[in-house]
Protein backbone atom coordinates (compact mmCIF):
# COMPACT_ATOMS: atom_id res chain seq x y z
CA UNK A 1 0.00 0.00 0.00
CA UNK A 2 1.11 3.35 -0.68
CA UNK A 3 1.11 6.13 1.92
CA UNK A 4 0.80 9.32 0.68
CA UNK A 5 3.13 11.41 2.79
CA UNK A 6 2.74 15.12 2.93
CA UNK A 7 5.07 16.90 0.95
CA UNK A 8 7.91 18.60 3.23
CA UNK A 9 7.65 21.95 2.24
CA UNK A 10 9.73 23.47 4.52
CA UNK A 11 13.16 21.23 4.87
CA UNK A 12 15.88 22.12 7.00
CA UNK A 13 18.75 24.13 4.81
CA UNK A 14 21.74 22.95 5.31
CA UNK A 15 23.77 23.82 8.58
CA UNK A 16 27.07 24.87 8.48
CA UNK A 17 29.52 24.48 11.59
CA UNK A 18 31.26 27.67 11.17
CA UNK A 19 32.23 30.24 14.48
CA UNK A 20 29.57 31.46 16.22
CA UNK A 21 28.24 34.44 16.75
CA UNK A 22 24.59 35.49 17.67
CA UNK A 23 23.21 36.94 14.95
CA UNK A 24 21.96 40.05 15.97
CA UNK A 25 18.94 41.67 14.01
CA UNK A 26 17.60 44.90 13.61
CA UNK A 27 14.04 45.38 13.54
CA UNK A 28 14.28 48.88 12.31
CA UNK A 29 16.18 47.28 8.87
CA UNK A 30 14.16 47.58 5.77
CA UNK A 31 11.84 44.50 6.03
CA UNK A 32 13.20 42.28 3.56
CA UNK A 33 16.50 42.34 4.51
CA UNK A 34 15.35 41.67 8.47
CA UNK A 35 12.83 38.71 7.38
CA UNK A 36 15.64 36.93 5.19
CA UNK A 37 17.86 37.24 8.43
CA UNK A 38 15.59 36.29 11.06
CA UNK A 39 14.95 33.27 8.92
CA UNK A 40 18.44 32.07 8.74
CA UNK A 41 18.98 32.50 12.23
CA UNK A 42 16.11 30.69 13.15
CA UNK A 43 17.16 27.77 10.69
CA UNK A 44 21.27 28.01 11.63
CA UNK A 45 20.90 27.88 15.81
CA UNK A 46 16.88 28.87 16.64
CA UNK A 47 18.47 31.77 18.62
CA UNK A 48 19.08 35.61 17.81
CA UNK A 49 19.04 38.97 19.49
CA UNK A 50 16.75 41.60 18.56
CA UNK A 51 17.32 45.30 18.56
CA UNK A 52 15.38 48.12 17.96
CA UNK A 53 12.55 45.84 19.21
CA UNK A 54 10.05 48.09 20.10
CA UNK A 55 9.34 47.54 23.73
CA UNK A 56 9.66 50.65 25.80
CA UNK A 57 12.27 51.39 28.29
CA UNK A 58 9.99 52.41 30.97
CA UNK A 59 7.91 49.42 30.36
CA UNK A 60 10.82 47.01 30.68
CA UNK A 61 11.98 49.35 34.24
CA UNK A 62 9.04 49.12 35.70
CA UNK A 63 8.33 45.22 35.08
CA UNK A 64 12.09 44.87 36.66
CA UNK A 65 11.40 46.75 39.48
CA UNK A 66 7.84 44.22 40.42
CA UNK A 67 9.94 41.43 40.42
CA UNK A 68 13.28 42.87 42.09
CA UNK A 69 10.54 43.99 44.63
CA UNK A 70 8.87 40.22 44.90
CA UNK A 71 12.14 37.97 45.57
CA UNK A 72 12.76 40.76 48.25
CA UNK A 73 9.94 39.60 50.28
CA UNK A 74 10.69 37.08 52.91
CA UNK A 75 10.36 33.64 52.23
CA UNK A 76 7.23 32.83 53.87
CA UNK A 77 5.20 36.19 51.97
CA UNK A 78 6.85 34.74 48.91
CA UNK A 79 5.08 31.10 49.50
CA UNK A 80 1.84 33.04 49.74
CA UNK A 81 2.23 32.77 45.45
CA UNK A 82 3.05 29.23 45.28
CA UNK A 83 3.61 25.88 45.30
CA UNK A 84 3.94 26.52 41.28
CA UNK A 85 1.35 23.92 39.96
CA UNK A 86 2.95 24.18 37.57
CA UNK A 87 1.97 28.04 37.87
CA UNK A 88 2.43 30.38 40.81
CA UNK A 89 6.29 30.82 42.69
CA UNK A 90 8.26 28.40 42.79
CA UNK A 91 11.59 27.78 44.47
CA UNK A 92 14.46 25.44 43.36
CA UNK A 93 12.10 22.64 41.90
CA UNK A 94 11.47 23.70 38.39
CA UNK A 95 10.25 20.76 36.48
CA UNK A 96 7.21 17.95 37.05
CA UNK A 97 10.27 15.47 36.93
CA UNK A 98 11.97 16.63 40.22
CA UNK A 99 14.33 18.35 38.32
CA UNK A 100 16.31 20.76 40.45
CA UNK A 101 17.32 24.18 39.59
CA UNK A 102 19.54 26.93 41.57
CA UNK A 103 17.00 29.30 41.33
CA UNK A 104 13.40 30.55 42.39
CA UNK A 105 10.70 32.02 39.94
CA UNK A 106 7.02 33.13 39.29
CA UNK A 107 5.18 31.70 36.17
CA UNK A 108 2.53 32.88 35.38
CA UNK A 109 -0.31 32.39 32.28
CA UNK A 110 -0.02 35.97 30.19
CA UNK A 111 -3.68 36.80 29.87
CA UNK A 112 -5.20 39.83 31.82
CA UNK A 113 -7.59 37.63 33.63
CA UNK A 114 -5.50 34.90 35.41
CA UNK A 115 -2.75 37.80 36.27
CA UNK A 116 -5.17 39.69 37.59
CA UNK A 117 -6.47 36.82 39.92
CA UNK A 118 -2.77 36.11 40.73
CA UNK A 119 -1.49 39.23 41.49
CA UNK A 120 -3.35 39.09 44.83
CA UNK A 121 -1.14 36.32 46.01
CA UNK A 122 1.63 37.89 44.62
CA UNK A 123 2.09 41.76 45.53
CA UNK A 124 0.93 44.25 48.62
CA UNK A 125 -0.74 46.19 45.34
CA UNK A 126 -2.04 43.86 43.14
CA UNK A 127 -3.54 46.51 41.13
CA UNK A 128 -0.13 47.92 40.02
CA UNK A 129 1.77 44.37 39.26
CA UNK A 130 -1.15 43.35 37.55
CA UNK A 131 -1.21 46.32 35.08
CA UNK A 132 2.53 46.67 34.96
CA UNK A 133 2.57 42.87 34.02
CA UNK A 134 -0.29 42.90 31.16
CA UNK A 135 2.26 46.18 29.71
CA UNK A 136 5.23 44.14 29.81
CA UNK A 137 3.32 41.09 28.20
CA UNK A 138 1.42 43.10 25.48
CA UNK A 139 4.28 44.68 24.58
CA UNK A 140 6.60 41.03 23.89
CA UNK A 141 3.75 39.80 22.92
CA UNK A 142 3.53 42.32 20.19
CA UNK A 143 7.04 42.46 19.15
CA UNK A 144 6.28 38.08 19.42
CA UNK A 145 3.85 38.82 16.61
CA UNK A 146 6.25 41.07 14.58
CA UNK A 147 8.69 38.50 14.28
CA UNK A 148 5.93 35.91 13.63
CA UNK A 149 4.95 37.76 10.84
CA UNK A 150 8.56 38.50 9.57
CA UNK A 151 9.26 34.75 9.55
CA UNK A 152 6.33 34.41 7.28
CA UNK A 153 6.98 36.80 4.90
CA UNK A 154 10.70 35.63 4.76
CA UNK A 155 9.06 31.94 4.23
CA UNK A 156 7.12 33.69 1.55
CA UNK A 157 3.98 32.47 2.38
CA UNK A 158 1.12 34.35 1.41
CA UNK A 159 -0.91 34.44 4.82
CA UNK A 160 1.75 37.33 6.59
CA UNK A 161 -0.49 36.39 9.49
CA UNK A 162 -0.50 32.03 10.08
CA UNK A 163 1.52 32.82 12.78
CA UNK A 164 0.82 35.53 14.53
CA UNK A 165 -2.93 35.08 14.42
CA UNK A 166 -2.10 32.10 16.93
CA UNK A 167 -1.10 34.59 19.79
CA UNK A 168 -2.52 37.90 18.73
CA UNK A 169 -5.26 38.07 21.04
CA UNK A 170 -4.77 37.58 24.61
CA UNK A 171 -6.81 34.08 24.51
CA UNK A 172 -3.84 31.88 24.31
CA UNK A 173 -1.75 29.41 26.01
CA UNK A 174 1.34 32.01 25.96
CA UNK A 175 3.05 32.21 29.81
CA UNK A 176 5.70 34.63 31.98
CA UNK A 177 8.12 33.62 34.06
CA UNK A 178 10.77 35.51 35.78
CA UNK A 179 13.74 33.63 37.37
CA UNK A 180 16.19 34.62 40.32
CA UNK A 181 19.18 32.73 40.54
CA UNK A 182 21.70 33.31 44.02
CA UNK A 183 24.76 34.28 43.22
CA UNK A 184 27.57 31.60 43.36
CA UNK A 185 30.77 31.97 45.03
CA UNK A 186 33.41 28.62 43.65
CA UNK A 187 34.07 26.30 45.95
CA UNK A 188 37.33 26.91 48.22
CA UNK A 189 37.42 31.07 47.95
CA UNK A 190 37.72 32.80 50.35
CA UNK A 191 35.57 35.96 49.29
CA UNK A 192 32.77 34.88 51.04
CA UNK A 193 32.78 37.93 53.20
CA UNK A 194 32.92 39.88 50.74
CA UNK A 195 29.96 37.92 48.45
CA UNK A 196 27.53 38.64 51.53
CA UNK A 197 28.31 42.15 51.60
CA UNK A 198 26.43 42.08 47.98
CA UNK A 199 24.08 39.21 48.66
CA UNK A 200 21.79 42.37 50.53
CA UNK A 201 21.72 44.51 47.29
CA UNK A 202 18.19 42.76 46.90
CA UNK A 203 17.67 41.76 50.30
CA UNK A 204 17.13 38.73 49.62
CA UNK A 205 16.23 35.98 51.76
CA UNK A 206 18.97 32.67 50.61
CA UNK A 207 20.42 31.45 52.98
CA UNK A 208 24.21 30.88 51.99
CA UNK A 209 24.68 27.82 54.05
CA UNK A 210 22.03 26.09 51.56
CA UNK A 211 24.77 26.68 48.79
CA UNK A 212 27.31 24.06 49.66
CA UNK A 213 24.46 21.64 49.82
CA UNK A 214 22.79 22.79 46.79
CA UNK A 215 26.19 21.80 44.55
CA UNK A 216 25.41 18.66 45.44
CA UNK A 217 22.14 18.21 43.89
CA UNK A 218 23.05 19.00 40.22
CA UNK A 219 19.92 18.27 38.00
CA UNK A 220 20.87 14.64 36.32
CA UNK A 221 19.82 16.20 32.92
CA UNK A 222 23.42 17.85 32.97
CA UNK A 223 26.03 15.27 33.35
CA UNK A 224 28.91 17.57 34.50
CA UNK A 225 29.58 21.29 34.43
CA UNK A 226 33.03 21.33 36.07
CA UNK A 227 33.83 22.44 39.72
CA UNK A 228 33.70 26.13 38.78
CA UNK A 229 30.27 26.38 38.10
CA UNK A 230 26.68 24.78 39.00
CA UNK A 231 23.24 24.31 37.26
CA UNK A 232 20.88 27.45 37.61
CA UNK A 233 18.12 26.00 35.03
CA UNK A 234 18.74 22.52 33.56
CA UNK A 235 19.60 22.25 29.61
CA UNK A 236 15.94 21.91 27.77
CA UNK A 237 14.54 23.35 25.13
CA UNK A 238 10.91 25.18 25.00
CA UNK A 239 8.08 23.72 23.98
CA UNK A 240 6.52 26.70 22.98
CA UNK A 241 6.14 28.80 19.53
CA UNK A 242 9.12 31.74 20.59
CA UNK A 243 10.67 32.88 23.53
CA UNK A 244 11.47 36.31 24.31
CA UNK A 245 13.91 36.77 27.16
CA UNK A 246 15.31 39.90 28.65
CA UNK A 247 18.00 39.40 31.96
CA UNK A 248 20.10 41.92 33.30
CA UNK A 249 23.60 42.25 33.03
CA UNK A 250 24.65 38.68 34.82
CA UNK A 251 25.66 36.13 32.90
CA UNK A 252 25.08 32.42 32.66
CA UNK A 253 22.92 31.65 30.12
CA UNK A 254 24.42 29.12 26.87
CA UNK A 255 22.95 27.75 24.09
CA UNK A 256 23.82 24.37 22.37
CA UNK A 257 25.47 24.60 19.23
CA UNK A 258 24.38 21.44 16.51
CA UNK A 259 27.58 20.13 16.52
CA UNK A 260 27.03 19.75 21.29
CA UNK A 261 28.85 22.80 21.96
CA UNK A 262 27.74 24.56 24.46
CA UNK A 263 27.56 28.63 23.77
CA UNK A 264 27.87 31.22 26.42
CA UNK A 265 25.48 34.27 25.53
CA UNK A 266 26.62 37.41 26.87
CA UNK A 267 24.23 39.34 28.61
CA UNK A 268 22.41 42.58 27.47
CA UNK A 269 19.80 44.02 29.50
CA UNK A 270 18.62 46.77 26.62
CA UNK A 271 17.81 44.02 23.99
CA UNK A 272 16.01 40.47 23.41
CA UNK A 273 16.82 37.57 22.94
CA UNK A 274 14.45 34.85 20.57
CA UNK A 275 14.29 31.14 20.76
CA UNK A 276 12.80 28.99 18.52
CA UNK A 277 10.76 26.26 20.53
CA UNK A 278 9.69 22.57 19.69
CA UNK A 279 6.11 23.58 18.10
CA UNK A 280 8.02 26.24 15.56
CA UNK A 281 10.18 23.33 14.88
CA UNK A 282 7.45 21.04 14.15
CA UNK A 283 4.98 23.86 12.54
CA UNK A 284 7.78 24.16 10.05
CA UNK A 285 8.82 20.39 9.63
CA UNK A 286 12.07 20.50 11.50
CA UNK A 287 13.03 23.52 9.17
CA UNK A 288 13.77 25.48 12.09
CA UNK A 289 15.80 24.21 15.11
CA UNK A 290 14.47 24.10 18.60
CA UNK A 291 17.31 25.25 20.53
CA UNK A 292 18.97 23.65 23.41
CA UNK A 293 19.85 25.72 26.54
CA UNK A 294 20.46 25.83 29.82
CA UNK A 295 22.08 28.79 32.46
CA UNK A 296 24.57 28.16 35.21
CA UNK A 297 25.52 30.05 37.90
CA UNK A 298 28.45 31.68 37.09
CA UNK A 299 30.77 32.70 39.51
CA UNK A 300 29.35 36.22 40.11
CA UNK A 301 28.75 38.25 42.98
CA UNK A 302 25.46 39.63 41.43
CA UNK A 303 22.04 37.85 40.85
CA UNK A 304 20.89 37.26 37.76
CA UNK A 305 17.38 37.96 37.00
CA UNK A 306 15.27 37.26 33.46
CA UNK A 307 12.14 37.60 32.50
CA UNK A 308 10.01 35.30 29.82
CA UNK A 309 7.31 35.54 27.42
CA UNK A 310 6.61 32.13 26.00
CA UNK A 311 4.23 32.55 22.71
CA UNK A 312 2.15 29.90 22.72
CA UNK A 313 -1.14 28.85 20.60
CA UNK A 314 -4.53 28.38 22.25
CA UNK A 315 -4.18 24.74 22.87
CA UNK A 316 -8.51 24.15 23.87
CA UNK A 317 -9.31 25.91 20.60
CA UNK A 318 -6.99 23.26 18.74
CA UNK A 319 -7.58 20.24 20.85
CA UNK A 320 -11.76 21.15 19.30
CA UNK A 321 -10.46 22.12 15.56
CA UNK A 322 -7.02 21.46 14.25
CA UNK A 323 -5.80 23.13 11.73
CA UNK A 324 -6.27 21.80 8.63
CA UNK A 325 -3.01 20.39 6.43
CA UNK A 326 -2.56 23.16 3.75
CA UNK A 327 1.38 23.38 2.09
CA UNK A 328 2.02 26.59 4.36
CA UNK A 329 2.23 24.86 7.53
CA UNK A 330 1.79 21.42 9.24
CA UNK A 331 -0.18 21.07 12.16
CA UNK A 332 1.02 19.25 15.39
CA UNK A 333 1.01 15.54 14.95
CA UNK A 334 -0.73 14.26 18.35
CA UNK A 335 1.93 13.19 19.83
CA UNK A 336 4.21 16.51 19.43
CA UNK A 337 0.72 18.49 20.87
CA UNK A 338 0.42 16.01 23.93
CA UNK A 339 4.24 16.34 24.57
CA UNK A 340 3.57 20.18 24.59
CA UNK A 341 0.71 19.82 27.06
CA UNK A 342 2.52 18.11 29.38
CA UNK A 343 5.20 20.27 29.09
CA UNK A 344 3.07 22.42 30.72
CA UNK A 345 1.53 21.00 33.04
CA UNK A 346 -1.72 22.13 32.31
CA UNK A 347 -5.04 21.49 33.78
CA UNK A 348 -5.76 17.46 34.27
CA UNK A 349 -8.87 18.19 32.07
CA UNK A 350 -6.17 18.57 29.14
CA UNK A 351 -4.32 15.90 30.12
CA UNK A 352 -7.38 13.17 30.44
CA UNK A 353 -8.38 14.54 26.90
CA UNK A 354 -5.14 12.61 26.01
CA UNK A 355 -6.08 9.87 28.03
CA UNK A 356 -9.02 9.14 26.16
CA UNK A 357 -7.37 9.71 22.62
CA UNK A 358 -4.49 7.66 23.21
CA UNK A 359 -4.98 6.21 19.64
CA UNK A 360 -3.84 9.84 18.42
C1 LIG B 1 12.81 21.30 33.62
C2 LIG B 1 11.66 21.64 33.07
C3 LIG B 1 10.93 22.95 33.34
C4 LIG B 1 9.96 22.98 32.20
C5 LIG B 1 9.55 21.55 32.11
C6 LIG B 1 10.89 20.84 32.07
O1 LIG B 1 10.88 19.48 32.41
C7 LIG B 1 11.47 21.04 30.65
C8 LIG B 1 10.90 22.31 29.94
C9 LIG B 1 10.73 23.45 30.93
C10 LIG B 1 9.92 24.61 30.39
C11 LIG B 1 10.78 25.66 29.69
C12 LIG B 1 9.86 26.77 29.18
C13 LIG B 1 8.88 27.22 30.23
O2 LIG B 1 9.60 27.91 31.25
C14 LIG B 1 8.17 26.02 30.89
C15 LIG B 1 7.01 26.49 31.76
C16 LIG B 1 7.75 25.06 29.84
O3 LIG B 1 6.67 25.00 29.30
O4 LIG B 1 8.80 24.20 29.56
C17 LIG B 1 9.22 25.19 31.59
C18 LIG B 1 8.76 23.94 32.34
C19 LIG B 1 8.38 24.19 33.78
O5 LIG B 1 8.83 25.12 34.43
O6 LIG B 1 7.60 23.40 34.28
O1 LIG C 1 16.73 32.33 33.11
C1 LIG C 1 17.15 32.29 31.95
O2 LIG C 1 17.97 33.09 31.53
C2 LIG C 1 16.62 31.23 31.01
C3 LIG C 1 15.83 30.16 31.74
C4 LIG C 1 15.03 29.30 30.86
O3 LIG C 1 15.53 28.80 29.89
C5 LIG C 1 13.61 29.04 31.17
O4 LIG C 1 13.12 29.53 32.20
O5 LIG C 1 12.95 28.32 30.39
Amino acid sequence: MVVATPTPLLRRGNKKTSAFGVSTIDLSEDKSIVSEMIVKACEEYGFFKVVNHGVPKKVIARMEREAVDFFSCPVSQKQRAGPATPFGYGCKNIGFNGDKGDLEYILLEANPLSLSQCAKTISNDPSTFSSVTNDYVSAVRKLSCDILELVAEGLWVEDKCIFSKLISDSQNDSCFRVNHYPPFSAPNNNNHHHHHHHHEEYNNHWDPSELEEERLHISPIIPSVGSKSRVGFGEHTDPQILTILRSNDVSGLQICSHDGFWIPVPPDPNEFFVFVGDSFQALTNGRFTSVRHRVLAMNSWKRRMSMMYFAAPALDAWISAPPQINNIYRPFTWGEFKQIVYSLRLADSRLDYFKNHDNH
